[in-house]
């Protein structure tokens, strides 16, 4: 059996942890009596980040990513948990240790258009953390701009020139010279080439790489193009809708993924060899609401390798696929507000927004042949529904078809002897591994 673990640890024991995050969460709004559930933007992460490593985050857009990365940073205060950076919490530091550590941590955006201040000559832009840290003389600070110019690639006369005048790889090159001014330890980069063409990103990259040798830099590399990650980083961590679900050594993890959710984002990926007969893993729905995640598994409502209550194990796969899809459209309809007159209506017996519902069932059912036992339980959701009470409608398909995904948290379990890390319920000895399951409910497609 895999082993668990409450948070994955570092590959390598023995080195020098520079960044320790521990059950961090950002969460926004859901405060005050009015407020709805808060948006769960970050939902208790752990992982640790060694002096001088790479640690890429990948992740569909909205899954949490950047503002994971300002978290760190302290450009948000983190909801819970702890960030140690070089041995210090700096979820408590405040004043000026802030302002002094802020020095170690920067970040580098992804749009370098909409980062640079047009107003300012590129020197300025450099030189402003310098002024604002009133870092040593005037005439030192000079020469550092003209030799961070150089550390990036840029010339001296670049110094009074305007970011407009500047290509969108050059206006990066001065957003990554201004994050290394007050030589700091650490840089989060926060999709830095995605919005450049794709020879300017290898420029970019590479850049990257050397500034990192020279100066013996730790990155946190945010992307959602996985080629770039794989090329960039030491090891990966792979995030949705707010938690960590797998993290490990790039290339094994590109290799062979343990996680549903890994594998179904790594199948997604164009492969250049004909003989390489990976199946490509399409995955049903749309991410839940960072507000309404699942009570268990975040990626419950669309795994391909999802556990199914033992009752319904023999169910045909178009059945079940008919009824996880049913249970995100009522999921997705009650989350609207009812309104004054949502309730006025239902009061009245004039319910209208499920008088589609049973075509949206013929629809998702539509040439398959649904058991009485499963037909019962649609019908009783239908009427629910249709009366103006999708909640209860929600709560009774939860009661009937949830499992042990929907329910409860998994565990991270190791699922290599190179400390790699999984969050899925499948690890647990109990249950059939992912790949048998995956391989089996996607011959169909
Ligand atoms: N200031 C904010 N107030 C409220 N919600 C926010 C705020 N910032 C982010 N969110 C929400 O938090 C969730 C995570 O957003 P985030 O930008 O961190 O994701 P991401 O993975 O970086 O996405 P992308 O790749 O598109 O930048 C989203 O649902 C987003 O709408």
């Amino acid at each position: 059996m895999s082993k668990t673990t409450s948070r994955p640890q570092s590959a390598a024991q023995g080195d020098e942890v520079l960044v320790d995050v521990t059950d961090l969460k950002k969460f926004y709004g859901g405060e005050g009596f009015f407020a709805g559930p808060p948006v769960k933007a970050v939902n208790g992460v752990d992982f640790t980040i060694k002096r001088g490593e790479t640690l890429g985050l990948v992740g569909e857009s909205g899954c949490g990513k950047s503002t994971l990365g300002r978290t760190l940073l302290q450009l948000e205060t983190p909801t819970e948990g702890s960030i140690t950076f070089d041995g210090t919490d700096v979820t408590t530091l405040s004043g000026s240790d802030l302002k002094e550590w802020r020095r170690n941590a920067q970040m580098v955006f992804q749009d370098p258009e909409s980062s640079l201040n047009d107003r300012m000559t590129v020197g300025e832009i450099i030189r402003e953390p310098l002024d604002a840290h009133d870092w040593k003389t005037k005439q030192e600070r000079r020469e550092r701009v003209l030799d961070l110019l150089s550390a990036v690639g840029l010339r001296d006369e670049h110094y009074f020139r305007y970011p407009h005048q500047f290509s969108g790889g050059q206006r990066q090159r001065v957003g990554i010279a201004r994050a290394l001014a007050l030589e700091p330890e650490f840089l989060v980069l926060d999709e830095p080439v995605s919005a450049l063409d794709v020879s300017v990103q290898a420029k970019i990259i590479s850049l990257l790489e050397d500034l990192q040798e020279e100066f013996n830099l730790t990155y946190l590399f945010i992307a959602h193009d996985l080629s770039v990650v794989r090329h960039i980083c030491d090891r990966v961590a792979v995030m949705y809708l707010g938690k960590i679900m797998e993290l490990g050594e790039t290339e094994e993890l590109f290799q062979d993924p343990s996680n549903p959710y890994t594998k179904s984002l790594i199948s997604a990926i164009p492969r250049p060899d004909p003989t390489d007969t990976t199946r490509r893993i399409t995955l049903p729905g749309t991410p839940p609401s960072p507000r309404d995640a699942p009570e268990g598994c975040p990626f419950a409502t669309r795994c391909p390798a999802k556990i199914r209550p033992e009752e319904y194990t023999h169910l045909d796969e178009d059945v079940w696929d008919g009824i996880e899809r049913f249970r995100e459209v009522i999921r997705e309809r009650s989350r609207m507000d009812l309104g004054v007159t949502g309730l006025a209506r239902r009061g009245v017996g004039r319910f209208s927004r499920f008088d589609d519902l049973e075509e949206a069932v013929s629809d998702l059912f539509e040439g398959v042949d649904v058991p009485e036992e499963v037909r019962v339980h649609i019908e009783q959701a239908v009427e629910y529904a249709k009366k103006g009470y999708p909640s209860k409608a929600r709560e009774y398909l939860y009661e009937e078809f949830s499992s042990v995904c929907d329910r409860e948290k998994p565990k991270f379990y190791e699922t290599s002897g190179t400390a790699r890390y999984s969050y899925c319920h499948r690890h647990a000895n109990e249950y059939e591994d992912v790949d048998p399951v995956i391989s089996r409910r996607t011959s169909d497609e």
